[in-house]
């Protein structure tokens, strides 16, 4: 468990501002599809701890006043992602006449998803369970009834059978309703891609302070989870809400403003979901292999158009998306030539092998990589001129590789990846067991942030906390919670 401690600052900004610096924020919001214009209310603002105070320990009355003055409060959200799923324990602190301020969370992870348990629903329970004895460990007893208790699940669930999801929620759903904190009936559901990318959006904005001048300029996000992936930005030019396709845009009602918000979720393009496809095969299914009519054994790769070394060759690569004649094998131009193995996903073991390399293994990789992302993302040029944070997997593999410190962070420019990508793809050629997914793990996001429009000279801001707060959708989307419940208690504000 990764506990804030009462030295650590709850910072708006990346700069240290003065100790005791509470900044008041008032936020407002409220998510509304591009069509609806549901203005909702939340006041929230970030701050740090009173110097002396260790997080657990401050002394509260029984009705949810620190000693003070301030009244306390919390919210439990669950993230119920693909490879893992998480409790983040929100604090927030209302001083008199004041607006609440951000000012402790309580964080763990397990692994593995929810999903893993489809077949064993009951099984599932444990995990939970586990993690709800946090909560009640960090939470003062006289609080429980009071602090909302939610669960959302992302792509793991999303990929389910709609059935075998609708189970596993239900089980959480008992176990949350034996608990003793406050459970409505929209407790756990699974949340839509695009309110995951606006919540990450909220969450980043808020923990840098973007939030807090209104009209003042906002960051984008770039999530990279096992099952989907997120982008999410303010565009500032016409061209791009006029460019964006339907269900890419989206309003978001905020203090006291309306944002148009480009978020937009890609289902099946999480990094393990990606390696997958990547590998051929097909979610749920052991040595499926698409295309049945293509052929069953054949050469890496055929070259379109002459040279590899060129620019730009063209490369059809076709033993990536077959396997061997024993119908259970995938073979992909992205793992050493000599690599072979097994490879676990969603609860099936796939075996895995490299091929036989007639070029390079990363440009062979780049063109199997290429072929699968092939138009399935949407290109914005604004992005080049938006400031973007990027979390979950493309900071563990950034991290990985050391293109940025592993417990703070940094920055980097997207042309790394690819730098690293080559670096790594070279070293499997002859060294088969050492990280065997590293070449195919960073050419992807190599190419993925491309086909986002990006320039291998941008500059990204990698990050896994701000201000000891987890960079995850978690923070929004339980301001957003909170909100829809004071909605529901006072419908006329
Ligand atoms: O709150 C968090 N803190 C730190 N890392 C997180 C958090 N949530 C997700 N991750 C990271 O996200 C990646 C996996 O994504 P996840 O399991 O959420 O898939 P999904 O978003 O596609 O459902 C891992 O790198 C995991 O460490
Ligand atoms: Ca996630």
């Amino acid at each position: 468990m990764r506990k804030i401690s009462n030295h650590g600052s709850l910072r708006v900004a990346k700069v240290a501002y003065p100790l005791g610096l509470c900044v008041g924020l008032f936020i407002y919001v409220a998510y509304i599809k591009w069509h609806r214009a549901t203005a909702t209310q939340a006041f929230f603002s970030i701050t740090r701890a009173a110097p002396g105070t260790r997080w657990g320990q401050q002394a509260h009355s029984p009705q949810g006043t620190a000693a003070d003055g301030h009244e306390v409060f919390y919210g439990i959200m669950f993230d119920a992602g693909s490879t893992g799923t998480r409790v983040h324990v929100f604090q927030f602190a209302r001083p008199p006449r004041e607006t609440p301020t951000l000012t402790h969370e309580t964080f763990k992870a397990l692994k593995p998803g929810l999903s893993a348990y489809a077949d064993d629903v009951e099984k599932s329970a444990q995990g939970i369970q586990e993690l709800l004895d946090v909560a009640k460990q960090d939470i003062p007893f006289d609080f429980w009834k009071a602090t909302p208790l939610v669960l959302k699940a992302t792509a793991g669930l999303r990929l389910l059978p709609g059935e075998k999801a609708q189970k596993l929620l239900q089980k959480v759903k008992e176990v949350f309703k034996a608990s003793p904190f406050l459970v409505g009936d929209d407790c756990v559901s699974i949340m839509n891609g695009t309110d995951e990318g606006v919540s990450a959006w909220i969450t980043v904005n808020f923990l840098t302070g973007s939030l807090k001048t209104p009209g003042g300029s906002s960051v984008g996000m770039l999530d990279l989870g096992g099952g989907s992936t997120q982008i999410a930005f303010l565009p500032r030019v016409e061209g791009t809400l006029q460019a964006s396709p339907p269900g890419y845009l989206t309003a978001l009602r905020m203090f006291n403003r309306t944002y148009k918000l480009y978020s937009y979720s890609y289902l099946g393009l999480g990094l393990m979901s990606a390696r997958l496809a990547i590998l051929g095969g097909v979610e749920g299914q052991p040595g499926t292999r698409p295309g049945q009519g293509m052929r069953v054994e054949g050469c890496a790769a055929d070259l379109v158009g002459g040279n590899l070394m060129g620019q730009e060759p063209r490369v059809v690569v076709y033993l990536s998306t077959f396997q061997a004649k024993d119908g259970k094998e995938l073979v992909s131009p992205c793992l050493s030539p000599s690599f072979k193995g097994e490879w676990e996903h969603a609860e099936v073991t796939y075996r895995v092998s490299g091929q036989k390399a007639v070029a390079s293994l990363h440009e062979l990789c780049a063109a199997r990589v290429s072929e699968v992302l092939r138009n399935r993302v949407h290109r914005t040029e604004e992005v080049k001129h938006v400031d973007f944070y990027a979390f979950s997997y493309y900071y563990d593999l950034a991290a990985g590789v050391g293109l940025i410190d592993a417990e703070k962070g940094g920055s980097l420019v997207v042309g790394d990846f690819e730098i690293a990508a080559k670096y790594v793809c070279r070293t499997l050629e002859t060294q088969p067991q050492s990280s065997p997914f590293a070449c195919m793990d960073l050419t992807y996001v190599s190419l993925l942030l491309q086909e986002f429009g990006f320039p291998r000279s941008k500059v990204l801001k990698l990050t896994r906390k701000i201000d000891n707060v987890e960079t995850s959708w978690a923070l929004g989307a339980i301001f957003h919670y909170i909100d829809s419940l004071n909605r529901q208690k006072s419908p006329a504000s």
